[in-house]
């Protein structure tokens, strides 16, 4: 099987400083892993890498096994980066508004959405719980259905890789409970490869089928026995 998400001697640099030392890491379609590691571990630069958001002092990232650069298939990742309250949420847009412009790639920039991505976004926004906010503007929503606006862009385009930093910030209980479901959905009944950075390993032990720790520049599966999620005790080569 071919992964979806592949590294080899990822290395990055930052500030003078080696974060990353030379990861080798690969990601398969159906898996739910975590991506776990004390802040500042670098977990939030490995992703940024491997999505070429950040330059790698060495190595490379292959994406559905085609090399980063030359990768063009984007609506089939989401990414939910950490922090999306640096976001410019009074930009005067709708919830709708927002979603649909993750479809821009597939209609073009100034044409609106045809009926089908109307359905997707519908779609979309009851899966997060957001529907009585559809017409809202963004300015208007608390910093969870922000949060959750956001998780609905990443999944309109139904992508078959999903990387999360956090993403359940700023989410009440049951709002992380409903997001921690619909992406063991997402997985289970579309395959879906699911990566979530989390501190809270607990909330996740449950879902996830493999679990990945960052530590000094590198990455290693814990030693850890754990019901719902096969760890094993070697570092990743
Ligand atoms: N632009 C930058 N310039 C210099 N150093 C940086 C830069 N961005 C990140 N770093 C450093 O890289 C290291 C890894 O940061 P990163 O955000 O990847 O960690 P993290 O594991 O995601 O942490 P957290 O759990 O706190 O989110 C940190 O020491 C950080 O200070």
């Amino acid at each position: 099987m071919q992964p979806v998400l592949q590294t080899s001697e990822l290395s990055v640099t930052q500030g003078g400083r080696e974060i990353l030392k030379g990861i080798n890491w690969q990601v398969f379609p159906g898996d739910f892993t975590a991506l776990i590691g004390a802040n500042g571990a670098g977990k939030s630069t490995l992703v940024k890498a491997a999505l070429g958001l950040l330059p790698l002092s060495r190595g490379e990232v292959r994406l559905f096994g085609q090399l980063l650069h030359r990768f063009k298939k984007w609506d089939q990742i989401g990414y939910l980066a950490q922090n999306s309250e640096a976001i410019n949420f009074g930009f005067p847009a709708t919830v709708t508004e927002v979603v649909s412009s993750q479809l821009c790639a597939a209609t073009g920039l100034f044409r609106g959405p045809n009926a089908d991505q109307r359905r997707a976004v519908s779609a979309v926004l009851a899966q997060v719980g957001l529907s009585t906010k559809a017409r809202s503007l963004l300015g208007n929503l608390s910093g969870g259905e922000r949060q959750r606006v956001l998780i609905a862009r990443m999944l309109v385009t139904s992508p078959q890789l999903l990387i999360l930093d956090e993403p359940t910030t700023g989410l009440d209980e049951d709002n992380s409970r409903v997001l921690l479901e619909l992406l063991l959905k997402l997985n289970q009944e579309q395959n879906a490869a699911v990566v979530i950075i989390t501190h809270h390993l607990a909330d996740v032990a449950g879902l996830v089928n493999q679990v990945y720790s960052l530590s000094g520049g590198k990455l290693k599966l814990p030693p850890v026995e754990s019901e719902g999620a096969s760890f094993s005790s070697s570092e990743v080569m």
